[in-house]
């Protein structure tokens, strides 16, 4: 089994300063590969270009070793950081299993691997700032603040933020789809779904989420930094995130409503997030949709599994656990339960002993956990890869902010693989079942199909 490795050795030197903020496409196209984006409804939008130090890890113990591989990267540093927002994080994502980036289009995702920026740019309620971090052999304080000097001339000279609708008249165009693929057809779904409601009525299992990809051939290059901008403009409450590895030649990237989990001190934030139903023509029927959402016993039990094993894994950790109460979570194409949880910890823990502990939840795994992944693994034709697993980021306290890697794809210049699944309980039905998953890659297919689209590939 790998380790974690750090490909240099602190200490850790770290200058920040304020500059103006630039637009974001021309901040995103001047850093260099790879490039990190993360931004969440209660944090900065952070921009990361370049790695002053990586950390790999893979296998069982993928969570353990890069903890260990941040605390010592963070162990020693010179760090001036101006604002809080652009303190040194390392941000990146892990694997949904050992073994989930075998297969394409996970080639060169290793299982865990988290970034440093090299150059970040931070844009927080208090302004934008530009940082420049070096580690080891580089992190000389006079070379980092050299550095820092020439990348503020460089975004200096880059265009300043526009409004939202200017910005849109001088993006390009979604690239169009010329040709799809899909991991599963209809008839394998319903054999798939039949099968794991059999299970389940036998009482083998009581919930499993079964997903599936969707291959699309780009019809033009795929508009990376445009495509970033419309889905923040479509979901602003939810997590979104860019990771490039090693090459620059893909991403994974996507817009996630789900929170994993976030720790900051001993405080705890969590999220119950599973039963979804479509949205409605108008406000009424929207409001018709919620409600029948929030009355339905299956959408309800599917969802109630997802609470309870959330405060059930929590609960060694915690002081004390509080949950919200039950309600709907609307988002741009779909409509979720909803119960927010929050924990105070009995001790101080490092952000993935949660990560850890809660993934994968049953809203992206199953119950009982190992029989739902050993159904995962022998159902799902395709690798999760990064997909449903964990992506965040990691501070020098061990405080973090993690999110289930859902709505999302992996894109290259001319094709993108999406990902979509749903929960199956005893009356799942797989024909409704598959029309939730389509519903489910609304919001990445709908940056991918060109705006005239007669290439809709989810019909
Ligand atoms: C597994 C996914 O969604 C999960 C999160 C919210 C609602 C879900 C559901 O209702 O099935 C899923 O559990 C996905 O979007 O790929």
């Amino acid at each position: 089994m790998e380790r974690a490795r750090s490909r240099s050795s602190p200490p850790l030197v770290s200058r920040t300063t304020a500059v103006d903020e630039p637009a974001f496409a021309a901040a995103f196209d001047v850093l260099p590969s790879p490039r990190t984006t993360w931004s969440a409804p209660d944090d900065a939008l952070v921009l990361g270009g370049g790695a002053a130090a990586t950390l790999t890890a893979s296998g069982g113990d993928r969570f353990a070793a890069i903890r260990e591989a941040a605390t010592e990267l963070f162990e020693s540093g010179d760090v001036h950081a101006g604002t809080e927002a652009a303190r040194p994080r390392v941000f990146g994502g892990f694997a949904f299993h050992e073994g989930a980036c075998d297969g394409d289009p996970w080639g060169p995702f290793p299982e865990a691997r988290f970034v440093l920026p090299r150059v970040q740019l931070t844009i927080a309620d208090n302004g934008a700032w530009l940082t420049v971090n070096a580690v080891g052999p580089d992190a000389d304080v006079s070379a980092v603040e050299d550095r820092l000097a020439r990348e503020v001339d460089r975004f200096a000279a880059l265009d300043r933020r526009d409004s939202a609708d200017a910005a849109d008249a001088g993006r390009p165009p979604r690239p169009g789809i010329s040709e799809s693929r899909r991991t599963t057809s209809r008839e394998a779904w319903r054999e798939s779904v039949g099968a794991a409601v059999d299970r389940i009525r036998d009482g083998d299992l009581r919930k499993v989420v079964l997903a599936q990809a969707l291959e699309a051939d780009l019809a033009a290059d795929f508009p990376r930094a445009a495509t970033l901008e419309r889905l923040a403009e479509k979901y602003p409450d939810c997590h979104r995130y860019w990771f490039e590895p090693d090459g620059g030649e893909s991403a994974f990237f996507g817009a996630t409503p789900e929170r994993l989990v976030s720790l900051r001190g001993r405080t705890v934030e969590t999220d119950a997030l599973a039963g979804t139903t479509g949205r409605g023509e108008t406000p009424a029927e929207d409001e018709w949709l919620a409600q029948e959402l929030l009355d339905d016993e299956k959408n309800v039990h599917e969802h109630e599994l997802v609470a309870e094993t959330v405060r059930d894994q929590l609960e060694p950790f915690a002081a004390s656990i509080s949950a919200g109460e039950r309600r709907v979570r609307r988002l741009a194409t779909v409509q979720h339960l909803h119960t927010p949880i929050t924990a105070e910890l009995d001790a101080d823990r490092h952000v993935l002993d949660l990560v850890e502990a809660l993934h994968p939840t049953p809203a992206v795994g199953g119950l009982p956990p190992d029989r739902a992944l050993a159904t995962i693994r022998e159902t799902e034709p395709f690798d999760r890869g990064w997909y449903a697993a964990p992506v965040g980021w990691i501070d020098a306290a061990g405080n973090g902010a993690f999110a289930v890697a859902i709505r999302s794809a992996v894109a290259s210049r001319r094709r993108a693989t999406l990902f979509a699944g749903v929960g199956i309980v005893s009356d799942s039905d797989p024909d409704r079942e598959w029309d939730e998953v389509q519903l489910k890659y609304r919001p990445i297919l709908d940056e991918l199909e060109g705006d005239g689209a007669g290439d809709s590939a989810d019909r």
